[in-house]
């Protein structure tokens, strides 16, 4: 695990040192949007059409963060036009690797061995962590973006008129409240449960553990008299906290020490996880033997055995009744 320095490979741990104990994580660097005629997006610059087999996405399905864009890629339809490399779950010195294993999908495009080597290819030069996702464009050879929730909010929309489902999940009416919520869950929830578990300092794991239950103990109020975050539909603020719930048991109570309570423990939150994880196509996007090897086998210093629990077990296809509350 390490980063690149102008292009060479340097292995480094999360500085916490500088920030009394606290893990920061750092903004991502790659920030073009694909857009249905190719100009430019809020943020980067412009060339990125959308368009039928150009792309191509980069995940680890450990990873929080990318499994929203396989989630999207997923509902939208978009798996029949951008293709999809899935890395190891073990994240070594070198950082995220394409070495044969459980659920690898090899790189078609350079025939990397390690995802640094993306990095490099798009920018010889490139200073900083090499992050999943990587959505990469196979025309112009780069990386078009390494932000999630850019990357999600293009697939939203930017394929529509090129056969992607016709799905809304950030409608323009909702999209103060979706943000809204993403900016308290993000924080909060997202990176609360990696403040936890990447504290060096009880203080630090203290407060961020505290930050974690509090906002869980709230949503879990917010979710008693309304089935999703927003309302009666699903939004993108949904499926952005569903990522981190449904690693929550099998991997936060324990690994990362957010041990308070777990999602089974709040009955609005669990079922509407199970909610989330019943809906048409995205159990195929759940691998949690893949996640659980990824986190306890990868993060050295918080686990050194790296050995893997058994448990929980814990069963996400049971009922829910949470369509009761959309009847109204
Ligand atoms: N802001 C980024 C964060 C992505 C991210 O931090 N991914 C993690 C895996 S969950 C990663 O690749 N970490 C490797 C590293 O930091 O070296 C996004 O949302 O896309």
């Amino acid at each position: 695990m390490g980063l690149l320095v102008e292009g060479k490979w340097q292995d480094t741990w999360y500085d916490t040192q500088s920030t009394g104990g606290k893990f920061e994580r750092k903004a991502s660097s790659f920030r073009n949007w694909i857009t249905k005629d190719g100009s430019a997006g809020p943020s980067g610059i412009g060339g990125f059409k959308a368009e039928a087999d150009r792309y191509h996405l980069y995940v680890s399905l450990a990873c929080p963060w990318a499994h929203r864009t396989i989630i999207y890629r997923t509902l939208k339809g978009l798996d029949k036009m951008i293709s999809m490399s899935v890395v190891n779950a073990f994240m070594g010195e070198e950082g995220w690797s394409f070495e044969p294993g459980e659920g690898v999908v090899p790189d078609p495009i350079l025939g990397a061995k390690y995802a640094h080597q993306l990095y490099t290819e798009a920018d010889p030069n490139y200073t900083g962590r090499v992050t999943v996702p990587i959505l990469w464009d196979k025309h112009t050879h780069t990386i078009v973006s390494n932000e999630s929730a850019e990357i999600i909010r293009m697939f939203n929309s930017a394929f529509d008129e090129v056969g992607a489902t016709a799905l809304d999940f950030a409608p323009e009416s909702l999209i103060r409240e979706i943000d809204q919520m993403n900016d308290y869950i993000y924080p909060n929830i997202n990176n609360g449960v990696y403040r936890a578990g990447f504290a060096t300092t009880q203080h630090a794991y203290d407060d961020a553990v505290d930050e974690v239950f509090t906002a869980l103990d709230t949503l879990e109020s917010r979710l008693e008299s309304q089935r999703y975050l927003i309302g009666d539909e699903i939004t993108e603020a949904d499926w952005r906290l569903f990522t981190t719930l449904v690693r929550f048991d099998p991997v936060y109570v324990g690994h990362f020490k957010c041990n308070k309570k777990r999602i089974v423990d709040y009955p609005n939150l669990w079922g509407y996880l199970r909610d989330l994880y019943q809906q048409p196509g995205i159990a195929n996007t759940v691998d949690i033997p893949y996640i659980k090897a990824h986190y306890y086998g990868s993060h050295e210093s918080i686990n050194p055995t790296r050995i893997v629990p058994k448990g929980p077990l814990v069963d996400f296809t049971t009922e829910h009744h949470r369509e009761k509350l959309s009847e109204k």
